[in-house]
């Protein structure tokens, strides 16, 4: 019997997957390229922790070179791998049910155009429903930029304010009080309804605070409405078998609460590692604590902020000996990545990039688990772990 507790730095890439040329994203390198912004100050990032659970051999397998600055680990305690991603999409919701043990091979639906993004008759129906004096946005944006310029006019108005990326998503932003975060969740409720024929991924709510465009900030109050995943996941056959399935952070969104036994939300790193902690100290056994660690992805990914994007792997670095200090002899821990955003890449989006897949544990012989082919190998693993039935992807490192 044993617990498993899987760690999704969100957005963390190590390189370039094989198929990046399909999305424009052949050179992209979001490890590689942060490190590479430290080393370029005369210092080296400090993660001394993750490079003992084999990052750095991880990204050499990734990429064919070592992270710029970092010295490497004198001795690796856990077993390491890169994963390539079998689904369509690099989205957030992709990634992760892909580790869960189901890839999307389905494509979703996109909005494709930079400007009048949305259906007109789509956005019609939601002003008519939700009793809307209209919209703004319409478009793709920056969630941070977006706010900013439309902020002031949408406290004005009333109009809450629309916006897409690469991703298949419909986002809506507005204002806390001025709007009022229910009343949010209720048009994002609504819209989920009204895309039922796109076949979008998600409907996020981006709720913020602030007077004007100058201290205009968002709140940890966002919540993603996205379908559920298409098949059962290993989520729900660990559920179904009588385990705990915990989500911390935005885990259960992203899983449409499916498979879900309970479930806690913080904001910030530091708080979801504390949440991540207190959680392992009475979790009992056949628990996955499942934690996503949005910030990574939302605070410096996509805003394209390398140096806060070093300073957070650093942090993480710094809480991860809590973890592993509160870990049982037959508990695993794994660390991982739906996706790249490499922040110094063109545009806003998600790139596609290689994963880490580091586990560790007392009952694990570290070394290397080499590139693994799907990130589904995380769930095929757990499944093993657990004592289910195979999934029907992946290949379980376990014993490797
Ligand atoms: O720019 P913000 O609002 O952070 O949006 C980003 O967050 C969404 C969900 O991860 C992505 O689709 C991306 O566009
Ligand atoms: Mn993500
Ligand atoms: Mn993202």
């Amino acid at each position: 019997m044993a617990r498993a507790i899987v760690i999704v730095l969100d957005s963390f890439g190590i390189g370039a997957a094989a198929d990046a040329d399909k999305f424009g994203d052949v050179g992209a390198d979001t490890f590689g390229h942060i490190a590479e912004h430290v080393a370029l100050q005369g210092k080296g990032l400090a993660i001394p922790n993750l490079m003992t659970l084999g990052l750095g051999e991880a990204y050499y397998g990734a990429t064919g070179e070592q992270p710029a600055g970092i010295s490497p680990a004198a001795e690796i305690l856990g077993k390491f791998g890169w994963a390539q991603e079998l689904s369509s999409g690099k989205d957030t919701p992709s990634g992760h049910w892909e580790m869960a043990g189901v890839p999307v091979l389905f494509d979703w639906g996109y909005f494709l155009d930079q400007q009048n993004s949305f259906p007109a008759e789509l956005l019609e129906q939601l002003i008519e429903h939700a009793e809307l004096p209209g919209i703004l946005g319409n478009c793709h944006a920056s969630g941070t930029t977006i706010i900013q310029n439309l902020g002031a006019e949408h406290m004005q108005s009333g109009k809450p304010i629309v916006y897409t990326s690469a991703d298949s998503v419909l986002q809506i932003a507005a204002h806390e009080q001025s709007f009022g975060l229910q009343r949010l969740y209720q048009v994002c409720e609504l819209a989920r309804e009204l895309l039922e024929p796109y076949n979008i991924g998600r409907v996020i709510a981006r709720p913020f605070t602030g007077s004007d465009a100058s201290n205009f900030v968002r709140t940890g109050n966002r919540r993603d409405y996205a379908v559920p995943p298409p098949a059962p996941t290993v989520l729900d056959k660990l559920s179904q078998a009588g385990g705990e399935v915990i989500s911390i952070g935005k885990i259960a969104d992203i899983f449409a609460h499916q498979g879900i036994t309970q479930k806690y939300k913080a904001t910030g790193i530091e708080a979801l590692m504390a949440k991540t902690l207190e959680v392992m100290t009475t979790a009992p056994e056949q628990s996955l604590i499942f934690t996503n660690l949005v910030d990574f992805d939302s605070d410096f990914g996509h805003r394209r902020n390398p140096q806060g994007y070093a300073q957070a792997l650093e942090l993480f670095d710094q809480l991860l000996p809590q973890i592993t200090a509160q870990m049982q002899p037959d508990d695993i821990l794994i660390l991982t990545a739906d996706h790249g955003c490499d922040p110094t890449w063109p545009g806003s989006d998600h790139t596609r990039e290689y994963v880490p897949v580091l586990a560790y544990g007392a009952q694990l012989t570290p070394g290397s688990i080499g590139r693994r082919e799907t990130f589904a190998d995380i769930g095929q693993s757990l499944a093993e772990l657990f004592g289910l039935e195979p999934m029907a992807y992946g290949r379980s490192f376990l014993k490797e």
